[in-house]
């Protein structure tokens, strides 16, 4: 076995059943060794985000290219690889936050829910209150709790205070931190711990009820117990959401996800679920990472 990820799995107290999971996965056809395939499993779900030949370029440097794959609506979705590899270009592809970059271009494909994201009618306000985005380092805004999570609602024009109550009361218990949080709404949102910080952004971003929440290390900067807890959180936000992260920590990605897809040098090499990818790699690029031989 190149990955323990029977060990991996048990540090973790995962709530999803194997059942539950098995239902939610796309087709995926398994090669077993004297036995003929079996029945390929039905398609429940619609692809959310499709990628055709996707490519995203730093002027004439592709940051990655021709990427194919799909990714499934109430899912956890991993990326992995060395660095360099383009994952973050990818997942920062998916809500154009790239665009932020001079001297961008893409080509080929990239759908969130049939919409081409790099289509020039694309509305990007209303692209990226579908598709949140949470970062490396906790970024709260320097304004109390209250108003970290009531900014989005704000600015889409929601003004009634019982609303935003609501609403703030509703993201910070979807993010887990409404118990440790619920007297103190108006205190600085500077004044938590990192890893409470990294709950407030996912609070604040559940906020403006997005369909997909991409992640870009969200655990790097939090030590073991916060990680934990986002990792639960991950766990539990994967029934309403589709979540995207991109993580360093293999055994991070064997936990919390569902589909695993490994990149290297700007290329997608493997895309499988999660289980069979750790397990048993059909790249042997993949093996050669995951077993620590490089990377
Ligand atoms: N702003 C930029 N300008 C030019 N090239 C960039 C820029 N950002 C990334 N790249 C290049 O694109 C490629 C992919 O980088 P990217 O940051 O997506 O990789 P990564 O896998 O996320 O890396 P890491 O794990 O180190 O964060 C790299 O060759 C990188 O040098």
């Amino acid at each position: 076995m190149p990955f323990d990820i029977a060990g991996t799995r048990q540090m973790q107290k995962r709530a999803s059943s194997a059942n539950k999971k098995a239902e939610k996965m796309p087709q995926i056809k398994i090669n077993s060794s004297n036995q003929p395939d079996p029945e390929p499993r039905p398609v429940k779900d619609k692809p959310i985000i499709t990628s055709e030949d996707f490519c995203l370029y730093y002027g004439s440097k592709a940051g990655v290219q021709d990427i194919s794959m799909e990714i499934y609506p109430t899912s956890v979705t991993a990326i992995i690889g060395p660095s360099g590899c383009g994952k973050s270009t990818f997942l920062r592809s998916i809500n154009r936050m790239n665009d932020l970059i001079p001297h961008t271009s893409a080509k080929g494909q990239l759908r969130v829910n049939g919409s081409n994201v790099y289509d020039k009618q694309i509305n990007l306000v209303n692209l990226r209150q579908q598709v949140g985005m949470v970062f490396q380092k906790p970024n709260p805004f320097a304004k109390s709790i209250y108003d970290n999570i009531a900014y989005g609602p704000r600015l889409q024009g929601i003004r009634n205070r019982a609303r935003l109550d609501e609403i703030v009361e509703t993201c910070l218990k979807s993010a887990a931190l409404w118990k440790e949080v619920k007297d103190d709404v108006n205190k600085s949102a500077l004044a938590l711990s990192g890893g409470q910080q990294q709950r407030l952004c996912i609070a604040r971003t559940l906020a403006t009820e997005p369909k997909v929440l991409l992640m870009d290390e969200p655990c790097s900067a939090l030590d073991p117990i916060a990680t934990g807890r986002i990792e639960d959180l991950i766990n539990e936000l994967k029934d309403k959401y589709t979540i995207v992260i991109v993580t360093h920590n293999m055994q991070q990605a064997a936990r919390v996800s569902d589909m695993t897809a490994f990149f290297c040098m700007g290329e997608l090499i493997e895309y499988d679920q999660t289980d069979r990818l750790f397990t048993n790699p059909a790249e042997k690029q993949t093996e050669d990472y995951i077993t620590g031989r490089f990377g």
